[in-house]
């Protein structure tokens, strides 16, 4: 028979399980019940950016604990924050999903992603066949540099807007307002909608 865990019991093997570890596993049994709504930017510059962005969206849709709900129209986009010139010019867009996987979980499943796609990481900001980035999750916000939430340069990026207005005309950036209103103060020069190109809902 087994014995249900009481923190008073007489097995001198069973230890008393921290607050800390309870609170854990609480807040992910809720995450579980709850599928939070997180937005991720996807972004290429190197290599078949098209099949590069598809692949990435099917890698996530692939991955146990997150739905692809919407993913939005293809930019192509400027460099942003190098030399003009620099660099050869991105595809973005921006999907949308569900997920019962914790913040700190989407995150590794987003760089295992960039990784499966040869991302390299030598300067910031260089050339890459595929930046995955937490755009937001739910309503966290978070200071952490490993995980910064929401991102902390979405709010002055166009190419992470515009397609995300495009998919959810109503989003709201946690602490910064309206998408749209964030629209309204950045330039939308050199972030162009590409009608011709499309990325697949996952079936
Ligand atoms: N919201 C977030 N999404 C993705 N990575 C983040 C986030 N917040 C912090 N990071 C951290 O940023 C580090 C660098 O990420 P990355 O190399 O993708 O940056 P970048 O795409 O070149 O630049 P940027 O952060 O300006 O988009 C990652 O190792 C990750 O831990
Ligand atoms: N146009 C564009 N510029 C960028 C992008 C990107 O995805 N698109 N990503 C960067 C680092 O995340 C830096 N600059």
């Amino acid at each position: 028979m087994t014995r249900p865990f009481t923190q008073g019991s007489t097995d001198p093997t069973v230890q008393p399980v921290p607050a800390s570890v309870v609170e854990r596993v609480d807040a992910a049994d809720s995450t579980l019940q709850n599928p939070k709504r997180a937005v991720v930017s996807l972004g290429a510059n190197l290599g078949n950016r098209l099949e590069t962005l598809q692949g990435a969206v099917d890698a996530l849709e692939d991955t146990p604990g997150i739905r692809v709900k919407a993913v939005s129209p293809v930019y192509e986009t400027e460099p942003w924050g190098v030399e003009p010139g620099s660099q050869p010019s991105y595809f973005n867009a921006v999907a949308v999903l569900k997920t019962t996987l914790p913040p700190s979980s989407l995150l590794e499943r987003a760089q295992a992603v960039e990784e499966a796609f040869h991302r390299v990481r030598d300067e910031r900001w260089g050339p890459r066949t595929l930046d995955v980035d937490i755009v937001s999750y739910a309503e966290v916000r978070s200071d952490d540099p490993q995980l910064t939430l929401p991102h902390p340069r979405a709010h002055e990026r166009a190419f992470v807007l515009a397609p995300w207005h495009d998919v959810d005309p109503e989003a709201e950036l946690p602490g910064r307002g309206p998408v749209a209103a964030l629209l309204d103060e950045v330039t939308r020069q050199g972030v162009t909608q590409r009608p011709d190109l499309e990325l697949r809902l996952p079936e």
